[in-house]
């Protein structure tokens, strides 16, 4: 008996199912000298029966070519002996298991109920025909098998909570996910303003490209909206908790461009005291925005391919490759087909970064959503100013339906800020609130040097004057080509990427 307890506190110690079946079996197997000693039980939708240590020998319960079909219908156990099991022969698992079963031995078959009068495992004993049949007055084995029931029962209630428990986080996790990505349509919604179908379109084809790790391209006209779109994939994207490091490429001088977008290790240059990350690697686990890719130098364009092909990169002056993981969204203004058939975009890159294109649709083709728009600008510049302008009167609205605006959302935005500071607080913007166009905007940005009509006396600051005179130059002149900048530098004498480097450092928005 004390031998038995012994076993039992050893029993009450797994934690494992499939390991406490197999102590046991062991146990019963080696105290009793039985031939053969398994635990058959269940499988989880009840369908089948396993073998506890024999994954290949299962049973349908509905099949009754086996002799546990009966044990589970009738509750009830069944003694054979070698003679009786040649009835058995049909089931070729079971036949197995009879095979083990000698001209002196006897198959057990005997039901473990739990405190409920439930089944919950079959025994199944093979042993010499007097110990078989001493075990069924044998107390010591009644009471091994019981500790082994209630062990069992424990270990499948604790299995059943932690699955209840795993389900219930894994919904969690999921509704969370869900949240979070209704919360980012939202805010999507809430950002990219307007209800004409093809934004509607363009939204949809934004989540579809989020949802995706592809290269996007976004193309569109300037002031169209571009940025705001690349912020949506990104936001959309399950990148949304890494960076979003961007970069205007037609912004930086070429010869800066570089070291921005690879970083440099200390000394690489003159002037490069200490070393600085890249663009590239700031980017890891999130989306580098390259806005202006036409701008794109040759040169770099095909570093960057090389980059794109194998995340791997080295910084300027280092010899070592790095790695970087980022989703490459970028933009331009300019056809890159027809750039690539000029020569000045490299044929290669161009498929590379033309995995998933967005066309972001002109203002003009969408006139519907300006009113929407120019409510979310009206009430955005309330809000900074602390102002009160109650919105467009109807003739106001129609005459803003009736421009062109080849500088797109950009322009109109100028204009209803425009018209806001002109307008008095609690009341509607009037028609006569928008006299002119671009024009205004512009003019606005010019400061007192130019507007006091070249009185150098007013002069405090050389540098400021400088700028403020460049400013208005750079100013008028995108005003006389209606925001186009190839023509604005043209005329100017100037490169493009150099008047784009100036209107970045003079805060021109105006495009
Ligand atoms: N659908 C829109 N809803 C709300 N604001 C918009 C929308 N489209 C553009 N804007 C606003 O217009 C301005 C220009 O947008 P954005 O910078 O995204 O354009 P872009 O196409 O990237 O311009 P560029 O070609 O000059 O780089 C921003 O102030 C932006 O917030």
């Amino acid at each position: 008996m004390q031998q038995w307890l012994h076993c039992i506190s050893a029993l009450i110690s797994y934690r494992d199912r499939v390991k406490l079946a197999d102590f046991y079996n062991h146990t019963l197997k080696n105290k009793l000298a039985l031939t053969a000693s398994y635990v058959v039980y269940p499988t989880d939708d009840g369908r089948a029966l396993h073998a506890a240590d024999n994954k290949d020998w299962t049973w349908d319960v509905s099949d009754f070519d086996h002799p546990f079909s009966h044990v589970l219908q009738q509750a009830s156990l069944i003694l054979l002996d070698h003679k009786r099991l040649v009835y058995w022969q049909q089931n070729k698992e079971f036949k197995q298991l009879a095979e083990l079963v000698d001209t002196t031995s006897s198959l057990l078959i005997a039901p473990l109920f739990n405190n409920h009068k439930q089944i919950i495992a079959i025994q199944v004993l093979i042993g010499k025909q007097d110990i078989i049949n001493g075990l069924l007055t044998d107390d010591n084995w009644h009471e091994f098998s019981d500790a082994f029931v209630a062990q069992w029962t424990l270990l499948k209630d604790m299995e059943m909570q932690d699955s209840h428990k795993q389900q219930l986080s894994d919904s969690i996790v999921r509704l969370k996910a869900q949240q979070r990505a209704k919360d980012a349509w939202l805010d999507m919604t809430c950002k990219l303003i307007g209800s004409s179908t093809v934004m509607e379109q363009l939204r949809e084809q934004i989540a579809m490209a989020a949802s995706s790790n592809l290269a996007v391209l976004i193309q569109g006209e300037t002031g169209s909206g571009k940025e705001l779109v690349a912020k949506a994939v990104h936001s959309l994207s399950s990148r949304r908790n890494k960076p979003f490091v961007a970069i205007n490429c037609a912004a930086i001088p070429e010869s800066l461009l570089e070291s921005e977008l690879f970083g440099y290790e200390k000394g690489a240059f003159t002037g490069a005291l200490i070393s600085r990350k890249g663009l590239i690697a700031q980017a890891d686990g999130g989306s580098l925005f390259l806005d202006e890719m036409g701008e794109l130098p040759l040169a770099l364009q095909a570093k960057l391919l090389r980059v794109l092909e194998t995340y791997q990169y080295r910084p300027l002056g280092s010899n070592k490759e790095q790695s970087s993981n980022f989703r490459l969204i970028a933009a331009t203004h300019v056809n890159l087909r027809q750039s690539v058939n000029d020569g000045g975009f490299r044929q290669d890159l161009y498929y590379r970064i033309y995995q998933y294109p967005l066309l972001v649709p002109n203002l003009n083709s969408r006139l519907i959503d300006i009113n929407e728009l120019a409510t979310y600008f009206i009430r955005q510049y309330n809000d900074r100013e602390q102002r009160n302008i109650l919105g467009l009167s109807p003739s106001a609205l129609n005459k803003l339906k009736s421009l062109d605006y080849p500088g797109n959302v950009r322009e109109l935005r100028s204009l209803i800020e425009f018209a806001c500071v002109q307008t008095q607080c609690d009341v509607l913007i009037e028609k006569s609130a928008f006299t002119t166009k671009l024009p205004l905007g512009i003019k606005i940005a010019v400061d007192k040097f130019v507007t006091n009509g070249n009185d150098f006396t007013v002069i405090d600051d050389l540098r400021t004057a400088l700028e403020s005179y460049e400013k208005a130059i750079i100013c008028n002149r995108l005003e006389q080509y209606n925001g186009d900048r190839a023509k604005a530098a043209e005329s100017l004498g100037l490169p493009k990427r150099t008047l784009a480097h100036k209107c970045q450092k003079l805060g021109i928005q105006n495009r």
